[in-house]
């Protein structure tokens, strides 16, 4: 099979930020990547699977809630320095979801009040794009990282759609 340098280079991520009216549903990661910090539900597209339907997956792996209303809002690539490998991350969005939030072995979820989001305990990208998901605004991000706590560079724009759509 033919890989360009480009593919080669980048993992393809899904993260999943489900909404109730003034709430958001974040899961306390509980092991690998990102442990110990609030994020949305999410994690690597496997081969054979779309975009969305790795995030559909991973939404009820991690969660026990299934969407049929995932909608995408959001592309970040991330960059570590001394990994060549990009993290490209399709953030989706809904607030149609059925079921009820169950610890998983990787998450525990907890509904926030969006005036309350725990960025401190959040990846340090999170405070910068989370105003633009809450608003229904459709972003692109890129981050260059060293370790994970420290952005050395960053893009982030507003757009009207997105590559996939
Ligand atoms: C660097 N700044 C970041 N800011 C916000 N979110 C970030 C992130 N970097 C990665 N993420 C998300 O973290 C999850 C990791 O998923 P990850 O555990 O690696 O995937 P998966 O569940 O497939 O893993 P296992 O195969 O079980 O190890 C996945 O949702 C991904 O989008």
């Amino acid at each position: 099979m033919f890989c360009s340098r480009s593919s080669m280079m980048k993992k393809l991520l899904t993260l999943v930020l489900i909404t109730r009216p003034n709430q958001v549903l974040l899961g306390m990661k509980k092991r690998g990547f990102g442990q110990g910090r609030w994020n949305g539900f999410g994690g690597k597209v496997e081969k054979g699977e779309t975009i969305l339907e790795a995030a559909k997956r991973e939404l009820f792996e991690e969660s026990s809630l299934k969407s049929d209303d995932l909608k995408e809002i959001g592309l970040i690539d991330f960059e570590f320095v001394g990994d060549p490998q990009i993290l490209e991350v399709h953030v989706f969005t809904t607030s149609k979801f059925e079921g009820e939030p169950t610890e998983s072995s990787e998450m525990r979820p907890q509904w926030f009040n969006v005036k309350d989001i725990p960025f401190d305990t959040m990846w340090p990208d999170d405070h910068l794009w989370f105003p633009l998901f809450l608003s229904g605004t459709k972003f692109k991000g890129y981050f260059l990282f060293e370790g994970h706590d420290k952005i050395l560079k960053q893009t982030l724009d507003k757009v009207d759609s997105l590559p996939d759509e």
